[in-house]
């Protein structure tokens, strides 16, 4: 029996995973993906045309940018509907909104003209079948320097030249942000408590409180 049947998860569940950047969403994705044998949609970063450009000059690249990540993500809901879910997400389609183009607006390094155009782009899209909310939302949090610690770890070239002061605001926002938080149920893990790569078996353990929070919510997907 594999973990999904021993919790008694639904196979057409869809999780998405959040939080800052290097906080460890793409590891708990696989991890989880893994351990309920369902399917992955990663986010695109070593083939995004204009993610390298960003990082080198966000006021002329944040629009673009925004643009191809709600694209890409789009596509990725399409995909989950139709397969009918069984999914693990990393990173949701609100924190391109709710944190990328409003830090980069709030900063003066998207125009507002652009941020308009954004947000009603997003609005439309959003605002469709294609656009089932995940069933949970599970927020990966923990101490900044850590998360800054796995960034330079990491060795993207292009985060790793980027400024602390950029993370930091970052992170400040991710905490205010998940605190207003309500378009689907969260589950918070703070990573402190875990640690995948030296005891992978503690993905049980996440699993179980997963089964927990959706058996605790069940109710809203009626
Ligand atoms: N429990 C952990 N302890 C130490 N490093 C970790 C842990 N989980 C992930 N990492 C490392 O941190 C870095 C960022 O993780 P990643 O999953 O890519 O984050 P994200 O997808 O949130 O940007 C990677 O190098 C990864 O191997
Ligand atoms: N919507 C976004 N705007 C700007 N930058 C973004 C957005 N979504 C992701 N990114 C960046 C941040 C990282 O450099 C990479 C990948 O994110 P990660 O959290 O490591 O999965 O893309």
């Amino acid at each position: 029996m594999n973990l999904r049947e021993k919790y008694d998860i639904p196979p057409q569940t869809v999780i998405t995973i959040a939080g800052t950047v290097g906080v460890g969403k793409s590891t708990m994705t696989k991890a989880l993906a893994e351990a309920l044998n369902f399917r992955t949609s990663f986010e695109k970063v070593d083939t995004n045309p204009y993610l390298d450009k960003f990082y080198e000059d966000f006021e002329k690249w944040s629009f673009h940018l925004q643009v191809y990540f709600l694209a890409e993500r789009f596509k990725e809901q399409k995909r989950i509907f139709e397969y009918g879910g069984g999914f693990i997400q990393d990173r949701s389609i609100y924190e391109d909104t709710g944190i990328f183009a409003k830090m980069h607006f709030d900063k003066g390094t998207m125009s507002p003209t652009d941020y308009e155009t954004y947000t009603n782009l997003f609005d439309a899209m959003v605002m469709t079948p294609y656009f089932p909310h995940p069933d949970l939302l599970v927020y990966l949090e923990g101490p900044i320097n850590a998360v800054i610690g796995r960034i330079q770890e990491r060795g993207r070239a292009m985060e790793q030249q980027t400024p602390n002061d950029y993370w930091i605001e970052m992170h400040e926002r991710y905490e205010n942000w998940i605190n207003n938080f309500n378009s689907c149920p969260v589950l918070r893990l703070d990573i402190n408590d875990y640690d995948l790569l030296k005891n992978p078996d503690a993905i049980e353990s996440i699993v179980s409180r997963i089964s927990h929070m959706l058996k605790q919510t069940s109710h809203l997907r009626k």
